[in-house]
């Protein structure tokens, strides 16, 4: 059996605290993309994982498919499988692939061996895996508070504008982008400023990791600056970065970004 766990992108993100637990509760939106892995499993005589694409930094038996399938196996008779995922989600891009790829296994685990897991359980699983995990369970648009794992559904649909997103050449890993961040309550709740028009967002919604992510990364602010010089609306780093967005009215020329860029378009 097959799935094609895809990518999210954060409309807006405010950091608000730091927790006694070390994380950091916030407020953001989350906007699933058309930017996808491709993940399959079959049943086999012994457990075996498989990648190709895009290269996983880490070791193999530490990928969150593995890591989900040793917590379902906690709760369920289940047999050896082999995984293949390939993987196309830049990976330390701030898109969530790897929480992604980890829920998508849940819910194909429960779909292929008939197990009827309800969504709780599955956002337990989920919870144990890493704070993106658990929006890729309905994987719709939501705003999400506290580590990011309580959601609101949100009606929102950015299908009318062409949206684009740029990978630089930079590796952001999560835990540096919450290192250096500077926290405040926002005077406007984003789940407020959302409702304003998309030409007004750009003035109104922020992301708290860009300023000192753009200062140890001045590639990303540069991507950030060619997006609104390409005409976007509206332009935000995604998540912890390196990504960032643009949302345009047209389909954007975008042949002055470094060549070393990868540029997805109508995602
Ligand atoms: C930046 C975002 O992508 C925004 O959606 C997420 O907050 C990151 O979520 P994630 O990659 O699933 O994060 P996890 O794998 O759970 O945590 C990685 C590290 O990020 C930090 N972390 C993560 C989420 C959060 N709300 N507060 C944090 O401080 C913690 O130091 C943690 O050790
Ligand atoms: N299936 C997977 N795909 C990608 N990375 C994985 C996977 N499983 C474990 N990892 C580990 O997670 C790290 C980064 O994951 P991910 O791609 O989710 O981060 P990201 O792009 O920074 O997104 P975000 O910060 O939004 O979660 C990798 O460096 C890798 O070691």
């Amino acid at each position: 059996m097959i799935c094609f766990p895809n990518a999210k992108i954060n409309i807006g993100l405010n950091v608000l605290s730091r927790r006694t637990d070390g994380y950091h509760n916030l407020e953001t939106i989350f906007y699933p993309i058309k930017i996808n892995d491709a993940l399959e499993v079959i049943e086999a005589a012994e457990m075996g994982f498989e990648t190709s694409g895009i290269p996983i930094p880490g070791y193999a038996n530490e990928n969150l498919c593995l890591r989900a399938y040793e917590l379902m196996r906690k709760d369920f008779d289940l047999p050896n499988i082999r995984i293949h995922l390939h993987k196309n989600i830049p990976i330390g891009a701030g898109l969530g692939g790897g929480s992604s790829d980890a829920a998508f296994f849940i819910k194909l685990i429960n779909d292929k061996f008939g197990l009827e897991i309800a969504k709780e359980q599955m956002l337990g699983y989920c919870k144990v895996l890493g704070a993106d995990c658990s929006f890729f369970i309905e994987n719709r648009p939501v705003f999400a508070q506290g580590i990011g794992d309580e959601f609101e559904p949100l009606d929102i649909d950015l299908s009318p504008y062409h949206l684009v997103l740029v990978k630089p050449d930079v590796h952001v890993s999560t835990g540096e982008a919450y290192r250096g961040v500077k926290y405040s309550e926002p005077v406007n709740p984003l789940k407020t400023l959302v409702r304003l028009p998309v030409e007004e967002w750009n003035c109104n919604i922020k992301n708290d990791f860009e300023p000192h992510i753009f200062n140890s990364h001045p590639q990303i602010r540069l991507v950030k600056a060619n997006l609104l010089e390409a005409g976007a609306l509206f332009a935000l780093m995604s998540g912890s970065g390196s990504s960032v967005f643009g949302v345009f009215n047209e389909k954007p020329d975008l042949s002055m970004m470094d060549e070393s860029c990868l540029v997805y378009s109508d995602i």
